[in-house]
């Protein structure tokens, strides 16, 4: 478990992480999402005591991390692939940090085996290619088989196979009922790694909630309609407080209801239905709704223009 309570980083006059207060719980899937300059990686750099916080706490199971005995043992990162000396192999590089761990030596070929780096564990890794660079890293975070684990982008600039690799495991780690928080800005990615999302802006919570109800909650989120009689329903959603759009033809987009209230006003008008379904916002159209006016550097016009298209659905 991570607690960030009223968490706060300031430099100078500038606060880049803002009176954070959320829960990181332990069995699930953590997105951690927020515009470039939103304060993520400081964020996660207090949880692992290398920034100090200007006001509040970040703990990990109760305590700050330089309280924690054996820190690898508690908790494990990836926030910065290329932190490995170049002239070290990985089999080196994970023996010097067991030992200063108390880790025993024996969980080095373990976790190389976890991460499919077996076969170069005595290569030396300033040659490695950025996916075996991000392996080894995680190689490191697994090391001390820790309850805690937090990742910063661990999918940038990997191939497909890489991706995809570091999902699953994400995944497995969690169903193990470790912490997992992880950061990225890949939403597609995110849709189907995370449970649970923290989204910052600015510095501040904006969000904190499964992925399921952040594309709920987003108005691009709807229910569509098809019927012979599109002004009847259309009367009958707007009586009970429902937003109707018309595109066109048989078909409604009604927002503000859900499947089941939409079929029984249907239903109360009498009107005959020829389709009823869910139509989701995807979770990058709902976090760029979320972060809108939390984007330091937008970029102008056709972003915006996009978004205005996608409403309109
Ligand atoms: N040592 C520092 N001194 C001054 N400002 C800093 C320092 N470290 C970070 N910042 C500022 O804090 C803000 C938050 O940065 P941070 O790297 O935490 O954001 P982020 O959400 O991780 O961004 P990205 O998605 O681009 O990685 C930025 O505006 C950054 O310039």
């Amino acid at each position: 478990m991570i607690s960030l309570r009223n968490l706060t980083k300031r430099y100078g006059d500038r606060t880049v992480v803002d009176g954070l207060t959320v829960e990181i719980a332990p069995g699930r899937v953590t997105g951690f999402l927020g515009p470039n300059g939103a304060g993520k990686s400081t964020t996660m750099r207090m949880v692992l005591g290398l920034d100090r916080p200007s006001a509040g706490q970040a703990l990990i199971d109760g305590r700050p991390y330089a309280e924690l005995r054996h820190p690898l043992r508690r908790v494990g990162a990836l926030l910065d692939a290329k932190a490995v000396h170049p002239g070290l192999t990985p089999r080196n590089h994970l023996r010097a940090m067991a030992r200063s761990n108390g880790i025993p030596v024996r969980r080095v070929d373990e976790v190389l085996e976890t991460v499919g780096l077996t076969g170069v564990a005595d290569r030396r890794s300033g040659k490695f290619s950025l996916g075996m660079g991000q392996r080894l890293g995680i190689a490191g975070a697994l090391l001390g088989d820790p309850a805690v684990l937090m990742f910063d982008e661990p999918v940038n600039g990997l191939d497909p196979d890489g991706v995809r690799w570091i999902r699953d495991l994400m995944r497995s780690l969690a169903a193990e009922g470790r912490t997992v928080f992880v950061s990225s800005h890949l939403m597609s990615e995110m849709q189907a790694t995370a449970d649970q999302l923290v989204v910052i802006g600015r510095g501040r919570l904006i969000a904190d909630a499964p992925v399921a109800e952040v594309i709920e909650r987003s108005s691009l989120t709807a229910v569509r309609v098809r019927t012979p009689q599109p002004a009847e329903l259309e009367r009958r959603l707007l009586a009970a407080g429902m937003r109707v759009e018309r595109p066109g033809g048989e078909e409604l987009l009604v927002t503000g209801g859900t499947l089941e209230r939409v079929g029984a006003a249907a239903h109360e008008a009498g009107v005959c239905l020829h389709e009823l379904s869910p139509r989701a916002a995807s979770l990058e159209e709902a976090y760029m709704e979320l972060t809108a006016s939390a984007v330091e550097y937008a970029a102008p016009t056709p972003a915006a223009a996009g978004r205005g298209e996608k409403a309109g659905v």
